[in-house]
């Protein structure tokens, strides 16, 4: 028997962000002429709230779920997926949706947000009891998609990231940086990613997201532009212990290349490329390699375990409908020992 791991420390990981409704057209056709849509549930911080209970650590979910039978619905699936739900508020309100036409042969995925005015994005900063919210909790894991969705939840992503600092919790922050979200509203994506970078013990994001939030370029090739971009996030946050990255190449649609890396102060953990073939669907596979690394982290693995972990966890959702990965560790296990012929 695989032992359950724990969460260390005080023993919960919460997870605070937008649960939304995923509406996608079936079998790969365009939202224009589907003539119904599957439905699941999704959300960034939610996605690794269920991946990591699945692996058997204790998270809570902190959000916001619309009164009936929408919200109802969410709260089935989170609780059955063995995530705690006590923090997630109910009012009357809308639920955040998206829609999704999956990507075929030469014609890429396409996202429509139909969030604006959520129950979630409309929720006063004030109204989250942060200490009520974390009690029990010594993790905390946010996203940049939770301050693009307007103001409000832009102060309230700050206010739950100071409250953790100074409840003395950990944080990660997956940058997960949505264009078209920012855009949305008069905002400055900047200075507020800057605050929350600074507080987190662990930031999810490529070069890219490091020079969009320090401004400046980063020209060198692979592994040495990853590095120097690394290198200024740690000197500009100087509270980030590690920054997490996939990279990511698009042989086609179906087809993806991803390899993973830890940056530390001193130097950096690299896995192999790994060819993903046949996708099924690859959104959420981002926060699966955080909610991979994050197991590996919490269950006390050195950093080659954590991002092999994360690597993993991340390859195997590309074979799973829906946002969530829900795998255990022995699926994690089979993958890294390699080997794809039916299992019985
Ligand atoms: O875009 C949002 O606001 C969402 O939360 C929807 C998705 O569930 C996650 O964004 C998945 O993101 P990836 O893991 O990077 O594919």
């Amino acid at each position: 028997m695989t032992p359950r791991p724990q969460s260390s420390g005080k023993s919960q990981l919460a997870c605070f962000g937008e649960i939304l409704l995923r509406l996608s057209a079936p079998r790969r056709q365009m939202l224009s002429t589907a003539q119904a849509l599957d439905i699941h549930h999704g959300g960034a911080e939610a996605n690794v709230a269920v991946a990591l209970a699945r692996l058997g650590h204790r998270t809570r979910l902190v959000s916001a779920l619309p009164d009936g039978p929408l919200g109802d619905g969410a709260i089935t699936f989170f609780r059955g997926h063995g995530v705690d739900i006590a923090a997630i508020g109910r009012a009357p309100g809308r639920m955040g949706l998206y829609f999704l036409s999956q990507g075929a042969s030469l014609r890429p995925s396409d996202i429509v947000y139909d969030r604006a005015d959520s129950l979630f994005a409309l929720m006063p900063p004030e109204s989250w009891d942060w200490p009520a919210l974390f009690n029990g909790c010594g993790w905390l894991h946010l996203s940049g998609i939770t301050p693009a969705l307007g103001p409000g939840p832009a102060q309230a992503a700050l206010a739950a990231a100071r409250a953790a600092k100074s409840a003395g919790m950990r944080i990660s922050f997956d940058g997960n940086y949505r264009a078209r979200l920012w855009e949305s509203w008069d905002s400055d994506p900047r200075a507020v990613l800057q605050e929350l970078v600074s507080h987190a013990d662990l930031f999810f994001g490529n070069y890219r997201d490091i020079a969009l939030l320090l401004d400046r370029p980063f020209s060198g090739e692979g592994p040495t532009r990853r590095r120097e971009a690394a290198e200024a996030a740690f000197a500009a946050f100087p509270n980030l212990q590690r920054i997490a990255s996939t990279a990511r190449h698009v042989e086609h649609v179906d087809c993806h290349r991803i390899a993973a890396r830890i940056d530390t102060w001193d130097g950096a953990t690299q896995t192999e490329e790994v060819r993903v073939p046949g996708i099924v669907d690859r959104i959420g596979g981002g926060d699966a390699f955080a909610a991979g690394l994050l197991h590996g982290l919490l269950a006390g693995r050195d950093d080659e375990q954590a991002v092999h972990s994360g690597l993993a966890l991340t390859c195997l959702k590309h074979s799973l409908p829906g946002d969530a990965a829900t795998f255990g560790q022995q699926d994690i296990d089979a993958f890294l020992a390699g080997g794809l012929d039916v299992r019985r």
